[in-house]
């Protein structure tokens, strides 16, 4: 059987990433991969026999891949996700355009087209923790608020900052945000006045998802740390700045980002980004032991924000940025997250923080796009918009939609991460 895999698709053989779908012929949500613009279903490869010969894993793939979620499958070891890749790739074959598959007998159900598929939270999400990793993000945020000479705080060099965000309002992509409501100050030195955030901004990150889990009072080694990290996937931390400006002090976002964040569907394994390893930046001091990473432990991962205004026939591009920025590795942020002791669980979700790039043209924030709502950025241009003028702005205004991309390129392969979208509706007053 032969899939065509469209040349510029992020899901090429190379990728193989997990997610969990439904359709109209099987509503219920279950685990699958990508390839091209096709799902393979896990549950009937798992029920055809294709994931024997692994251990006690075997015996298990089938109820594994029957769950609605990957929870189950996250809790097992970078062995048996290296397994279940494995596998796949023995029946895929090596020509890339098109691809063919030695489907298993009567396995050729298990092919479903993603636009025939509806796209679920890969797994359930206990814990989410949102990382502040990028350099230039920190010295941006910090100069608009506290000035140039003190933007860093002194902490933000030795660790990885981060905060306790909430799990329950993470959504997929596709999935609507309302504008919130809540307390903010409207002009400084006023009181505050509550209805709709007035400063509603997007963030540009990606987030991994733990696998395999620790035991409480088991901090996870740097050395190990790749282990327990199953993939990424991207993420937009909408953040109602207004809200987040009055209430942060002093124990930091809290309304301001719990009323939604978004992530793209396809987890991307560790495995499938191997080969777009590059150098971190220069972490200077050094770190502290149980933060010391090997140099190789970035990710050249391409990364771009565009904007949809409700008249405009298009997205535009607003920001174009990469991983490969970001000061502390995700390594890093894992071994330092568990240090005193947390245990992390299958499925959790850590965000890495907004990926900000050294120059404005890829800053990862509205925020600092408009530097704070002072400059306009064009958003739509009068060529795709219905007003026949171009349309410029601030902070995000109602029906605008916003998609973040991701992709890996080099020597021909490209492994991406699809797309998370998410659509501004109005406040319920
Ligand atoms: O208080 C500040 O300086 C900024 C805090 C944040 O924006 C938190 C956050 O979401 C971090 C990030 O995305 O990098
Ligand atoms: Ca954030
Ligand atoms: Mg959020």
């Amino acid at each position: 059987m032969l899939v065509d895999v469209p040349k510029d698709s992020d899901f090429s053989i190379h990728n193989l990433p997990f997610g969990v779908f439904s359709d109209s012929k099987n509503n219920n949500p279950r685990p699958g991969v990508a390839i091209g613009e096709k799902i393979l279903d896990l549950g009937i490869l798992a029920r055809h026999g294709l994931f024997e010969g692994c251990g006690d894993f075997s015996a298990d793939a089938k109820s594994t891949f029957e769950q609605p979620t990957l929870n189950k499958f996250m809790s097992y070891s970078r062995k048996e996700w290296r397994f279940v890749r494995q596998q796949l790739t023995s029946f895929i074959s090596n020509d890339q355009h098109p691809v063919r598959l030695d489907m298993p007998q009567g396995g050729l159900e298990a092919l479903v087209n993603q636009k025939d598929s509806k796209m679920h939270l890969p797994c359930t999400i206990g814990d989410y923790t949102d990382f502040y990793a990028s350099k230039e993000h920190a010295t941006n945020v910090g100069t608009m608020f506290r000035g140039k000479d003190n933007a860093l705080n002194p902490n933000w060099t030795h660790l990885p900052i981060g905060y306790h965000g909430r799990a329950s309002s993470i959504v997929v992509s596709g999935t609507p945000i309302k504008r919130p409501l809540g307390q903010r100050v409207l002009t400084p030195g006023s009181p505050p006045m509550f209805g709709p955030s007035t400063k509603l901004d997007i963030e540009l990150e990606m987030a991994f998802i733990v696998g395999k889990g620790n035991d409480l009072g088991s901090p996870i080694d740097i050395s190990v740390a790749e282990d327990y990290i199953f993939g990424l996937v991207l993420m937009n931390d909408w953040s109602a700045r207004d809200i987040q400006a009055w209430e942060y002090v002093p124990l930091g976002p809290f309304l301001g980002k719990n009323f939604g964040t978004s992530i793209s569907p396809w987890v991307v394994t560790l495995d499938a980004l191997e080969p777009f390893k590059v150098d971190l930046p220069t972490q200077d001091p050094i770190p502290m032991l149980y933060l010391a990473d090997d140099k190789k432990s970035g990710y050249d991962i391409n990364l771009s924000v565009s904007i949809k205004p409700q008249n405009s026939s298009c997205f535009r591009t607003i920001s174009n940025s990469n991983l490969k920025y970001l000061y502390w590795s995700l390594k890093q942020q894992l071994a330092h997250h568990t240090i005193g002791g947390c245990n992390m669980r299958p499925g959790d979700m850590c965000g890495t923080g907004t990926i900000s790039a050294p120059t404005e043209t890829g800053f990862g924030s509205l925020l600092e796009l408009t530097w704070n709502g002072k400059n306009k950025i064009l958003v739509a241009d009068a060529k795709s918009s219905s007003d026949s003028q171009d349309h410029y702005g601030y902070f995000l205004e109602d029906f605008d939609t916003v998609k973040l991309e991701g992709y890996c390129e080099a020597n021909g392969i490209r492994v991406g991460f699809g797309s998370c979208v998410g659509q501004i509706l109005p406040s319920l007053i």
